[in-house]
């Protein structure tokens, strides 16, 4: 295993936290950088024959996973200054230690997707979190493309991929909506024998399809009816590129829901990823009454940025159909917390996917509003909020975080608003997605300790 050039930045908080009530949250914060995206990068660099750079990389510790089973799996990989990183592909070959994607769903289905296609073995692991997620969904149309895969119980981890060089192209339709099943099978069809197609029902983050054109790879999207189909010719090879990694808009979900409900604030968080598959949360908002305005910031990587500005404001209940759900999928417990804060009753409908993250999202989301004193109750897989409005959140309640880090991050915002202080059991995980939670909290004048 090569190096990293440059130490990489501590790991963050552990251990718990409380959030207290915070009026006059003020600044300007650059938006942590999109995990998605960095992923991608990395994975796509390391099939690349040649050097690519990638700038901004968001160095969480999801990503740095990845980055680690990527050298195993004999790219080399290193971090040559802050953010900056150099991969030079190689064909991949089986590792000689399992592979540890730690918390990281998108590490570890994207992965499996990309090593399908190379004569090697594989052993997947992950934390007690991912090793409870399930992986048949991915382990289902790679073995259809000729891949073998051994799972643990009930299709979860620890998983044996034995990939081949002769894998066959399929005709895919989704029976979830995902992204990760999408991207794994987009990774594996690279070097299918054939077109390989994905129909989605309802459509997911299309970040694979626009960034493998960067890296010289053919792929198309096209409408058939409600349908969209992604279609991708096989034995494709990559070519290196230079990538910059756009804004996070999950990631500043999070500061700004705080700007929306903590008193007297105003601020601006900056080149924030406008893709329309991630900003579902900023319409809600919108439609909340948030006064919110985005301002055009550029360009990277083939997506538009927006900084965004944000003030406190007074929200109404809404309704969320279960459509809209891809487009924030991982930003309905946050929006969960303004909901509770608003006037009326928000019915986020049809979220079962949220069972299936880090935690059972819909659950620890329920859970973590009725700790601290907000009327919540789950009907089917529709998640109904009674919002506390003027009479303002209670608080005062402990939130368990099972490992999910948007629920840490989800609690620490309520307790920036409501009455009493609310505390989160551990924060360990909020470096998974977002390591400079705490310093940009704490940088507009968020109190947590
Ligand atoms: O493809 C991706 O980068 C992701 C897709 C989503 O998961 P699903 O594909 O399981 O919906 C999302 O929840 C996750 O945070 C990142
Ligand atoms: C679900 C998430 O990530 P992953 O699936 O990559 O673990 C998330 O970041 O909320």
């Amino acid at each position: 295993m090569n190096a990293l050039k440059n130490p990489l930045p501590g790991k963050g908080k552990s251990g718990p936290a409380t959030a207290r009530k915070s009026s006059r949250l003020r600044g300007t914060i650059a938006a942590a950088r999109d995990k998605s995206c960095s992923h991608r990068a990395l994975i796509l660099a390391a099939l690349a024959a040649g050097t690519s750079r990638i700038e901004d990389l968001l160095e969480s510790a999801d990503v740095l996973a990845t980055a680690g089973a990527l050298k195993e799996l004999g790219a080399r990989v290193e971090r040559t200054g802050e953010g900056v990183w150099e991969v030079h592909g190689a064909p991949w070959q089986s590792p000689e230690v399992p592979l540890d994607l730690g918390n990281s769903g998108t590490g570890v289905r994207l992965l499996m997707g990309a090593a399908a296609r190379f004569d090697l073995t594989a052993r997947f692991i992950g934390d007690e979190s991912l090793s409870s997620r399930p992986m048949a969904r991915v382990l289902d149309p790679l073995r259809a493309m000729g891949a073998e895969a051994k799972s643990g119980e009930d299709g979860r981890l620890p998983v044996t991929l034995k990939g081949t060089s002769v894998l066959k192209a399929i005709d895919y339709r989704l029976p979830v909506a995902s992204a990760q099943v999408k991207s794994a099978i987009l990774l594996a069809g690279l070097g299918a024998a054939g077109d390989t197609l994905v129909r989605e029902p309802h459509a997911t983050r299309d970040h694979t399809e626009k960034m493998l054109p960067l890296f010289g790879a053919m792929v198309s999207t096209g409408q058939e009816g409600a349908e969209t189909v992604i279609r991708l010719p096989g034995a494709q090879a990559l070519s290196p590129a230079g990538i910059a990694i756009p804004g996070d808009p999950s990631s500043a979900a999070f500061p700004v829901a705080a700007a929306l409900l903590a008193p007297e604030s105003e601020i601006t968080v900056t080149g924030v990823m406008m893709n329309p598959a991630r900003f579902g949360l900023y319409d809600v908002l919108k439609e909340m009454g948030a006064l919110i305005e985005l301002l055009p910031a550029g360009e990277r990587c083939g997506e538009a940025l927006c900084d965004i500005s944000v003030r406190t404001s007074h929200l109404s209940g809404v309704t969320v159909a279960p459509e809209r759900a891809p487009s924030m999928i991982d930003e309905y417990p946050v929006l969960a917390v303004v909901a509770a804060f608003a006037d009326g009753v928000t019915r986020l409908q049809g979220l079962s996917e949220l069972r299936a993250k880090e935690s059972d999202r819909l659950a620890a989301t329920a859970a973590l509003l009725a700790a601290n004193g907000v009327e919540v109750s789950i009907e089917g897989d529709d998640l109904i909020v009674t919002g506390c409005g003027p009479a303002g959140v209670p608080g005062g309640g402990e939130v368990k975080t099972r490992h999910d880090h948007r629920l840490a991050m989800s609690g620490l915002v309520m307790g920036l608003a409501s009455k009493a202080p609310v505390e989160v059991d551990e924060t360990a995980m909020i470096a998974t997605s977002y390591p400079g939670f705490f310093d940009d909290i704490a940088a507009i004048g968020g109190e947590i300790d």
